[in-house]
């Protein structure tokens, strides 16, 4: 066995990733490790992190280190949250059941994603198996990352769905109106296996799988109008944005990769600042915008009355050569400042030490995609617990050796740009 393919008693996520690409079969690892095009920004996101230095202080008590914190005026035990991720069974048989069950035990916030393949009915419903510890303050939460259909009916039923089920915000992706090229699905020809199903768009009488609606030797033969046809006769909300794409003359472009071809029959390219108040004056969960990453943005998404904005870029899985999230952070926060609004990161944090810069720099929380992913290939719900576990534990470790007790102590001087000391700039 050469030294690539041995697992590894994991005590990192660098374990964690090393044991899932020598166990996972290449289809879903590359689905999950990939970013877009030159996956500039996919490398950038965690480098971006160690270009950063911490200016810890020393000699104070820390003895007792706190993490818990409000996510919209929820506590939860810790900062560190769980990013939306599709097609979580490709991982593990359990998949979002089980990373519920372990956001549950941690008392930490998951955001579900629209694309799961398990319903989020059955989501929350594992989560809540969980018998919640009193004796520490916090309970699980769960939000539900919303992709707009181009069907708007189908769009508020899942809606109405999920605040029934008990998802207490709704995260709007808005980096997503076509897929980004990511290189190696379209060389594997990406698909979900038969068996698994888009769980949020089943119906009684059919589910929508990718075997049926994807399933295809090329994909470059007619793919999207397969996949309206598909999606149709499965009861999918598809039947209108195939009217429009008729009605008006649009000839469905054929997309390289299913996933894309999906997208695109799916998914509104037309998205725009109206159709989040239109999410607003349907619901009154609280909205929180995923993908902002300049200034501009983030003014406008205060302006719209978002309680959130999770500063994105898709784990480099978008636009590549956008800025790194940690680079993006304290423009979005400038421009915010004063403002009713919390700011969220994800992208490339991987280390407790990552966590405590990223909340240096002003963020309210930071929400981890692919640790979670690869914790889940590992071990399932365990795998999942040893995930978050590793990197609490590194944050409060991180936290301690820096000086601070709790997270309010964690102020833009603990961390800076560079490598050279402030007194010789
Ligand atoms: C395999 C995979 C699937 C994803 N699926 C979704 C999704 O369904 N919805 C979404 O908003 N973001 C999705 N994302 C992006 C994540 O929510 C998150 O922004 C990103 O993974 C964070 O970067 P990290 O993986 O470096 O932690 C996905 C990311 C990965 C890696
Ligand atoms: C519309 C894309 C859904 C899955 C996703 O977000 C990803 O693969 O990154």
């Amino acid at each position: 066995m050469s030294p690539q393919q041995q697992q590894l008693v994991p005590i990192s996520i660098a374990d964690l990733e090393h044991n899932a690409h020598t166990t996972m079969a290449l289809n879903a690892l590359d689905y999950y490790r990939s970013g877009a095009n030159d996956m500039q920004t996919l490398r950038d996101n965690q480098e971006a992190y160690n270009r950063l230095r911490l200016r810890p202080r020393i000699l104070r008590d820390v003895s007792k280190v706190d993490t818990q914190t409000t996510l919209l005026g929820h506590t939860v035990a810790s900062p560190i949250c769980i990013s939306p991720t599709a097609m979580q069974r490709l991982a593990n048989d359990d998949g979002e059941k089980a990373t519920a069950r372990a956001a549950a035990k941690a008392k930490k916030c998951m955001i579900l994603s629209s694309w799961s393949t398990t319903s989020a009915e059955d989501t929350i419903a594992a989560g809540k198996e969980i018998p919640v510890n009193h004796d520490t303050p916090g309970l699980p939460l769960y939000w539900f990352q919303l992709y707009v259909y181009k069907d708007r009916v189908a769009t508020e039923q899942l809606i109405r769905r999920v605040e029934k089920a008990g998802y207490k915000a709704l995260v709007i992706t808005v980096d997503t109106p076509f897929l980004g090229r990511r290189l190696a699905d379209v060389r594997n020809v990406f698909k979900l296996p038969k068996h698994m199903s888009m769980a949020n768009f089943e119906t009684k009488d059919s589910k929508v799988t990718m075997a049926t609606i994807l399933d295809r030797e090329n994909p470059d033969e007619g793919a999207a109008e397969e996949l309206l046809q598909g999606v149709d006769d499965a009861k999918n909300p598809s039947s209108e944005a195939k009217r429009a794409a008729a009605g008006n003359g649009t000839k469905v472009v054929r997309q390289e990769s299913s996933l894309a071809a999906y997208v695109v029959s799916q998914i509104d390219p037309t998205l725009n600042w109206k159709d989040i108040e239109w999410v607003r004056s349907i619901s009154k969960l609280p909205v929180v915008v995923k993908g902002v990453l300049t200034a501009e943005d983030a003014k406008l998404a205060a302006d719209a009355g978002v309680e959130g904005i999770m500063v994105s870029n898709h784990g480099g899985r978008q636009l590549d050569g956008v800025l790194a999230t940690i680079d993006a952070l304290p423009e979005v926060l400038d421009a915010v400042k004063g403002r009713n609004v919390e700011v969220y990161i994800d992208g490339g944090v991987r280390k407790g030490t990552d966590v405590l810069k990223a909340l240096a720099l002003g963020a309210k929380a930071v929400f981890l995609g692919r640790p979670i992913l690869w914790g889940l290939a590992h071990d399932g719900e365990n795998g999942v617990t040893l995930a978050l576990d590793l990197v609490q534990k590194e944050f409060e470790l991180a936290m301690a050796l820096a000086g601070c007790c709790k997270l309010s102590d964690i102020t833009r001087d603990y961390v800076q740009h560079g490598t050279v000391s402030r007194s010789r700039l």
